[in-house]
């Protein structure tokens, strides 16, 4: 009976794969049609077969990413209908479906369907592949009149088989598996702001993800033009999901830890806990604005300008009139400064020209060039720029950090040791809690580009076509928008406004990636609970609409600016406009670790979301006491017996940072090439890391490197080292100098 249901399947997903070959090589044809006639015809011709021809790039990319494993899944229904699901949908030629989109609506009941709850479903097949060949069917019978004597209900064999497989170092999809409670999240309207609290390893990163790819298929029009950000915390952890996306066939959305999120500056250098806090506050808002204004200056007393020969007086009260008016505009700094400019020489230029008239009397000539010769004059040009020089954000953040008298006038809520905090020399580079400093730097200065004028023509027709999409684009949002309550209701205009960029059309994509000011139809922010109320602060702005997905675990918070629980992080951006869902079933951990992890947080003050388990492991966690001299040799010692027990998986050592880079270098001497140490080292098999670069990854074996020192060093946090703890699928080892923290041991 097995036997034959398999060839049967066999057989079915023979023809699918066919027509994916065929699809595919129909789309290789027509690229090679728009290639080669590429060089012909108008203009206009070759722009359209450039649309065409990224179209077909697109399409056929999509095809190639979704071979492995293209189906996972069959429906039999109770009107009769077999339905099978897979990554994509699939049609022949004469548009008979062969293949429903896992995302699509009536793929749903896959996921949902239960004994108690059939909805519609007889039965639910797992079709489990290896390359392109059915090696298992595993069937979940939810009408038992269909079961036959002898067989018995199946259906955590596809999951227990996914759980239990090797580690790679990279995410994989959870399509052919996903659970009820993760679908429910993941199929959730758009709008408004839904938050995932859930424990380690259940699943959030996966539903993050997932829900991406579901709400670019589902809302296409709305969100193709927008786009969708996904953030993570490091650039590890994105390099650790970056392949998940493009498997579900999607390549569109954009990627970017918290150190890119500033277009132009990459964020690597390293902070203490106490700066990210202090640079994380919102008051941090204020010493921006407070820098803004110091670079609006008056001079100390009134000077003389000398203009080709002739002493002009620019006054201090001059000044400050031509200062109050181009502050009453409320435009940012850069382009308040035309009227503040435009204001003074105007009134120097009329002194010119009374000046030469006293000195002329009668002659009536043209005296045009005055205007120019004021313009052109250097202490003129000097004397404005003191009172209101034009500002990059980098060079705001740069010289307020390193000149400690600028420091100090635009910090007066400060102390002195918070000051000595922030000081550091002009040439330092940028930390991740810089870059929403520099951001809210840019949103107060505004463009560089001074004339204000330069692609104004470009930008009015861009801004036309901006309107037109925002309009479709608006009238399905506003009403998402009205269902759930969410304020902050948008124009066609404004949107427009925030997406017009100057200069050449990129692929949305490219666009938002390089325009700080792009807004997003939707942001999703993974380890949401480490963010910063500046970060949260800057991620708003991104998304004007507020449609977000926010992913995380309060009791996972490592950074000391993170959040302490959902509501003090959110409220102060989002009010009480936010709809909280939980996970409760971990995947990942095996039960004796994960019970570990919890005691020794609860030990240590702590209450955590304690998820259900799924596993049971083979061991319990193993711990070595050794003197603090042997730690390390210990680590070497043990590395052969922990990578054989995970069958030479994946094996981490997450040690204190301090000692990440002697324990790298003990184990290299003897393992040699086998070793990787720190961020985006997960291709080697033993990777040395501390708990910030471990967040969200996952491994088959972890060895921890004095845990005491994690739990002391995390300044009465216990993230650092829950984190540590829950990070295997198999095994957690445990070396020690100190007596271990209470609770890890029964
Ligand atoms: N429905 C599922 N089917 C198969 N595997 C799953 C499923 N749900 C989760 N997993 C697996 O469980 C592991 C943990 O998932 P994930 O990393 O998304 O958890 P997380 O909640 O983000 O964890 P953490 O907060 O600890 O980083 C991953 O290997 C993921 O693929």
């Amino acid at each position: 009976m097995y036997d034959h249901e398999l060839a049967q399947e066999r057989n079915y997903v023979d023809g699918l794969y066919s027509r994916l070959d065929e699809l595919r090589a129909e789309k290789v044809e027509q690229l090679a049609d728009v290639r080669r006639a590429k060089s012909m015809g108008t203009h206009q011709n070759r722009s359209e077969r450039d649309a065409f021809a990224t179209l077909y790039e697109n399409r056929l990319a999509q095809l190639n990413a979704v071979d492995d494993k293209l189906v996972f899944g069959r429906l039999d229904l109770e009107s009769g209908e077999n339905r099978y699901i897979g990554r994509i949908g699939l049609s022949t030629a004469d548009l008979r479906q062969l293949m429903v989109d896992w995302r699509a609506p009536e793929a749903g009941t896959f996921y949902q369907a239960t004994a108690f709850e059939r909805m519609g479903v007889r039965r639910r097949r797992h079709l489990i592949l290896q390359g392109r060949n059915v090696k298992a069917i595993e069937d979940d019978v939810l009408d038992h009149t269909m079961l036959v004597d002898g067989e018995h209900l199946q259906g955590e064999g596809a999951l227990l088989a996914a759980l239990n497989s090797k580690r790679t170092g990279r995410m994989n999809d959870i399509v052919g598996t996903i659970q009820s409670e993760q679908d429910r999240i993941i199929r959730s309207p758009l709008s408004g702001a839904l938050v995932v609290q859930g424990g380690p390893g259940t699943g959030k990163t996966a539903v993050a993800l997932h829900r991406a790819a579901y709400l670019l298929y589902t809302h296409r029009e709305r969100l193709q033009s927008a786009g969708v950000l996904l953030v993570g915390p490091s650039n590890a952890f994105m390099k650790y999901i970056e392949r998940v996306l493009p498997s579900l066939g999607e390549t569109g959305v954009v990627m970017a830890s918290l150190g890119q999120l500033l277009p132009g500056i990459i964020a690597t250098a390293p902070e203490t806990p106490e700066v990210s806090l202090l640079k994380g506050r919102i008051e941090m808002t204020q010493v921006i604005a407070n820098a803004v204004a110091n670079r609006q200056r008056l001079p100390h007393q009134d000077v003389r300008l000398d203009v080709e020969g002739t002493r002009l007086v620019l006054t201090v009260r001059q000044v400050r009139r031509a200062r109050d008016r181009a502050r009453a505009l409320g435009k940012p700094h850069n382009e308040a400064r035309v009227t503040f400019v435009k204001t003074l020489l105007g009134e120097l230029t009329t002194q010119l020209r009374e000046h030469i008239e006293e000195n002329s009397a009668g002659n009536t000539a043209d005296r045009s060039y005055l205007a120019d010769d004021v313009r052109g004059s250097r202490d003129v040009r000097v004397m404005l720029n003191l009172c209101w020089m034009p500002m990059s954000p980098q060079k705001l953040v740069r010289d307020m950090f390193s000149k400690p008298e600028i420091l100090k006038a635009v910090t007066p809520n400060l102390t002195d040791a918070e000051r000595a905090l922030l000081a550091r020399p002009a040439n330092a580079p940028w930390s991740e809690s810089d870059i929403p400093l520099l951001d809210e730097a840019a949103e107060l200065l505004g463009d560089l580009d001074e004339t204000g004028g330069r692609a104004e023509a470009a930008a009015d027709a861009q801004r036309k076509r901006d309107l037109v999409n925002a309009e479709k684009a608006i009238s399905n949002m506003n009403q998402q928008l009205e269902d759930s309550g969410v304020d902050g209701m948008l124009t066609a205009e404004q949107l427009a406004d925030f997406n017009v960029v100057e200069g050449e059309r990129l692929s949305n994509a490219e666009r938002a990636l390089t325009d700080r000011t792009w807004a997003y139809g939707h942001v999703v922010v993974d380890e949401a609970q480490e963010l910063s109320p500046m970060q949260w602060r800057l991620l708003v702005r991104r998304c004007p609409v507020k449609s977000f997905t926010i992913v995380g675990d309060i009791a996972q918070t490592s950074s000391a600016a993170g959040a302490i629980s959902w509501q003090q992080a959110l409220t102060p951006f989002m009010g009480e406009r936010w709809n909280l869902e939980e996970l409760s079933v971990n995947y990942r951990t095996p039960i004796q670790i994960a019970e570990a992890a919890v005691r020794m947080a609860n030990a240590a003050g702590q209450i955590v979301s304690a998820p259900k388990a799924v596993r049971d492991g083979e061991w319990e966690p193993l711990v070595d006491l050794v003197s603090p001299d042997a730690v390390v040799a210990q680590v070497v010692a043990v590395m052969e017996e922990e990578s054989t027990a995970v069958a030479g998986g994946l094996v981490a050592v997450i040690a204190p940072t301090s000692l990440v880079a002697e324990t790298a270098a003990a184990l290299r001497a003897v393992y040699g090439h086998r070793v990787g140490h720190g961020a985006g080292s997960v291709e080697q098999n033993i990777v040395v890391i501390d708990p910030h670069e471990a967040k969200g990854l996952e491994f088959d074996g972890v060895v921890i490197v004095e845990p005491a020192a994690l739990l002391a060093g995390a300044g009465g946090r216990v993230g650092d080292l829950y984190v540590a703890m829950t990070r295997p699928t198999q095994r957690l080892r445990l070396i020690s100098s100190e007596p271990l923290p209470v609770g890890i041991e029964k």
